[in-house]
């Protein structure tokens, strides 16, 4: 059975062929306009009560909001006790203009001016559906009646506002904006604007919403651009949008709506609202900031604000939320990996200011998050991820052959056994197998002597639980251990591979060697690290050397397992 796409409708669009907002880029942030505190709390399934409200309220002070919805103040005592609190205790800054929502009915009007009598400035918030549907259903009315009870709404804020010392600063919404006809829509808001008499001076705001999304960005664009043009008080109005996440595009329909004209955003810190939330006003500044535009909110303690509004929202910011997710600065897999780990090397040898790497939006460290989290290893990693987290976690600057074989280890591991590897698994994991290997030769201590054409070697090694000193010489100490295993033991060892470097990072200043030699013929790689480079270097020859018979103990093993069964 197909679904019932036939309830549905299409959605209209605009004749507006000589649109010019696809061309604008946007260069510079929009006033802010928090609604968290009306309407993401009319959302919440426990509203939040003054103590919330005030925490929230103070961290969108620390973020730099200077617009604030803080409620609907006639609808419930809360609101409109926090609303007094914030005038009467003085915690409005100046630079801050508190807003107020209220429906279009008298005493709504009325009370709302009595909770923000005394404050210094204050946006009174007036709205009313103008959908076609919301007028046939909601209010029984025509268009006529419609605006009638908008502009009789509009002339008892303007005789309150007469009334008042507070400077008022009048805002109208035609609710359902999206579902209302662009040329009513254009008229109960002329007739608004008729009524309040808004000047260049004095601005009113039309803030034009999605209430609920239904038509994709573009149309959004279109419908703001085209009324731009019609208001006959463009010059003394601020256009808002107030876009909600229905379709999944709120943010594309603000930033959209903004190219389009419209100067003010209202939303949200990380998209709470209504259904699936107003627009977040987090994704807005920082997708402007990755463009090299001062969003003119301080969003660099990130995590910080995600926790406080967790906690009074008493809801989750999703982990794969943009800037802000637990999970958005970390890569998983290989490619990935490996790109973000030459980046960032490529990003640091260059010493330039504007950041480039790879799958990063943005330097994790400018919202206040660390590069620890940046790469992860689990069943789908690579060996770029291993060697970045051997280096930044354990300041183990892996050679690119040994990235490789380590990666085939760490692929077993998390093949096997699912899940993801921590950094300190991983450290596990690889002193397991290229640093902890002591059997059958265990290099207890040495003498080295160095001469002009040849170095000598005098090492006390135990071999299977017995003590030998064994005697060699080469052009070097490694190539003297070398000819003194092949002396002793009659093992030959060839090196393929030599590196070394301090592990300048670390605490207590140790060095690290690592040695790919043929032993017998066969490749293997070890590991030393020790606070003497040539420790290291001996001992990562050993390691290479025991490997190699451990791995032919255990090929030895299975020939015979096979042979017997
Ligand atoms: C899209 C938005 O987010 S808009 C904001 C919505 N937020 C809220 O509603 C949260 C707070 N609201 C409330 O607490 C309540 O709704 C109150 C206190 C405002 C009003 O409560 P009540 O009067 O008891 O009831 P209710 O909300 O059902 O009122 C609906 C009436 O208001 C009318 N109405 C609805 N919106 C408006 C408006 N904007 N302007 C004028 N009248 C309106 C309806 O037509 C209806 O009238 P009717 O009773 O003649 O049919
Ligand atoms: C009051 C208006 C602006 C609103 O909240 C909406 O339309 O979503």
């Amino acid at each position: 059975m197909p679904m019932p796409f036939h309830k549905y409708r299409p959605y209209e669009t605009v004749d507006l062929p000589d649109r010019t907002w696809p061309d604008v880029v946007l260069e510079r942030a929009p006033i802010w306009c928090s609604t968290d505190l009306r309407d993401g709390n009319q959302a919440l399934v426990n509203p939040m009560d003054s103590a919330r409200k005030r925490r929230f309220f103070d961290l969108l002070l620390a973020l730099g909001v200077k617009e604030i919805e803080v409620g609907f103040p006639s609808a419930s005592k809360t609101d409109f006790d926090f609303t007094r609190s914030l005038v009467e205790e003085g915690l409005i800054p100046d630079d801050v203009t508190v807003a107020v929502l209220t429906q279009a009915r008298p005493e709504l009007i009325e009370r709302t001016y009595e909770a923000i009598d005394g404050a210094r400035r204050a946006i009174v918030h007036l709205y009313n559906s103008t959908s076609v549907t919301q007028r046939r259903v909601v209010f029984r009315l025509d268009r006529d009646g419609v605006t009638d009870l908008a502009v009789r709404g509009t002339a008892l804020c303007k005789e309150l506002a007469a009334a008042t010392a507070t400077e008022i600063v009048f805002q109208y919404s035609p609710e359902s904006f999206h579902h209302t006809e662009l040329d009513y829509a254009l008229e109960v808001c002329e007739a608004v604007a008729a009524e309040w008499g808004p000047t260049p001076e004095q601005k009113m705001i039309v803030n034009l919403p999605t209430t609920v999304e239904q038509f994709p960005p573009n149309v959004y664009a279109d419908r703001v651009e085209w009324f731009g043009r019609h208001f006959s008080h463009r010059d003394a109005a601020i256009l808002s949008v107030h876009p909600h996440n229905d379709r999944g595009t709120a943010v594309a329909t603000a930033e959209l709506g903004l190219m389009a004209g419209a100067e003010r955003v209202e939303g949200t810190l990380f998209g709470n609202g209504e259904r699936t939330g107003n627009v977040d006003l987090v994704t807005i500044a920082l997708n402007l900031f990755t463009q090299g535009v001062d969003p003119r909110l301080d969003l660099s303690r990130i995590d910080e604000a995600k926790a406080i509004v967790e906690e009074c929202n008493e809801l989750p910011v999703h982990p794969r939320h943009p800037y802000a997710g637990e999970l958005v600065y970390t890569a998983f897999s290989g490619s990935h990996q490996d790109a973000i780990k030459k980046g960032m090397d490529a990003q640091e040898r260059s010493g330039s200011e504007v950041w480039d790497v790879p799958y990063l939006a943005i330097d994790p460290k400018d919202v206040g998050r660390s590069y620890e989290a940046i790469i992860r290893v689990n069943s789908q990693s690579g060996k770029g991820g291993v060697a970045y987290l051997m280096e930044s976690e354990h300041h183990l600057e892996l050679p690119r052959g040994l990235q490789v074989d380590f990666a085939r280890t760490v692929q077993q591991i998390t093949d096997a056994r699912g899940g993801e590897l921590t950094a300190d698994e991983l450290m596990d994991a690889f002193r397991a197998h290229y640093l902890d290997h002591v059997r059958p030769y265990e290099l207890l201590a040495y003498t080295h002597a160095s001469e002009e054409d040849a170095d000598q070697i005098a090492a006390r090694v135990r071999v299977d639980g017995e003590e030998r000193v064994i005697e060699g010489e080469g052009s070097g100490p490694v190539a003297a251990l070398v000819n003194a295993f092949a002396q002793a033991f009659g093992v030959s060892i060839s090196i393929r591979h030599y590196h070394e470097h301090a592990m300048a990072a670390s605490a207590d200043a140790k060095a690290a060697a690592y040695v790919e030699a043929d032993v017998d013929d066969e490749a293997f790689w070890g590991v030393g690290v020790h606070g003497s480079i040539l420790t290291a270097s001996l001992r990562a020859v050993v390691n290479a050397v025991n490997r190699a018979v451990a791995a032919r103990k255990a090929a030895q093993a299975a020939v015979e397992a096979f042979e017997s069964a």
